[in-house]
């Protein structure tokens, strides 16, 4: 597995086991993978984790598979998602310390998360992680309102009054969370508007400037 340099590692604290005794601690790296809608975060994360080996968590997939599950927040999920709004950060932020526990990787694209300003606090709050870097795909309304409209992945969100809900929520609370750490020299923006391989080039050369081979 490569090994990735110029980047300090963080501790993961699980919540207190039944017994209340002391958390357990998995040192992990993180990628915060952010963009509109449709800009084609999950279409390229499938690509870096097939050429650099980090393992993929999209908090709507999550947030999806734990409304399938039958969970009692189910159908708060099921309505947030249907109306474009953010879930709870306590419930999403819960979803992502899981899957990273049960992970045997180490690296994590987080794809999709944080998407407000009291998602990404309490994310660093909780889990003491603050990501490598945030990698960014810029991409114009149109273009995503036509991938979305042509998805055809039965998601029922992708439709176009929630797709002109998710837009907005994306420019007034997700923005400021990219315009964040940006300020901290965090952020890697792509233009997002091109094909899948040409923006999939663009990626190699942000991933490739950070990873060596092991
Ligand atoms: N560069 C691209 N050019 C054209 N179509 C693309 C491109 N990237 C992804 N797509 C297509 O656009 C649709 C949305 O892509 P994808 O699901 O990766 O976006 P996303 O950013 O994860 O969206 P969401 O935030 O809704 O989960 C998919 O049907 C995908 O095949
Ligand atoms: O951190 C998150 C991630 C997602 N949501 C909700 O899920 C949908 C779909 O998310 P995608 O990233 O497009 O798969 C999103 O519109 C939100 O309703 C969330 O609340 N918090
Ligand atoms: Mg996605």
């Amino acid at each position: 597995m490569g090994t990735v340099v110029d980047a300090a590692s963080f501790e993961l604290a699980s919540g207190n086991d039944a017994n209340g005794s002391l958390p357990t601690e998995k040192k992990v790296k993180v990628v915060f993978v952010l963009g509109g809608p449709g800009s084609g975060k999950g279409t390229q994360c499938a690509n870096i984790v097939e050429h650099f080996g980090y393992t993929h968590l999209s908090a709507g997939d999550l947030l999806r598979a734990e409304i399938k599950s039958g969970s009692e927040n189910g159908t708060m999920i099921q309505n947030m998602i249907t109306e474009g709004k953010i879930v709870p950060s306590e419930v999403t932020i819960k979803l992502l310390q899981r899957a990273m526990q049960e992970s045997e990787n180490d690296k994590f694209l987080i794809d999709g998360f944080p998407r407000n300003e009291e998602n990404r606090a309490a994310f660093e709050r909780v889990t003491k992680i603050v990501p490598e870097f945030v990698l960014f795909f810029d991409c114009a309304d149109e273009e995503m309102e036509r991938r979305l409209l042509n998805r055809n992945q039965g998601r029922v969100d992708d439709n176009i009054e929630t797709i002109r809900k998710r837009f907005k929520v994306f420019v007034e609370s997700s923005l400021p969370v990219i315009e964040y750490y940006g300020s901290h020299g965090k952020v890697r923006k792509i233009d997002a508007g091109r094909s899948v391989e040409e923006v999939f080039e663009a990626v190699k050369i942000i991933f490739s400037s950070v990873t060596v081979v092991a």
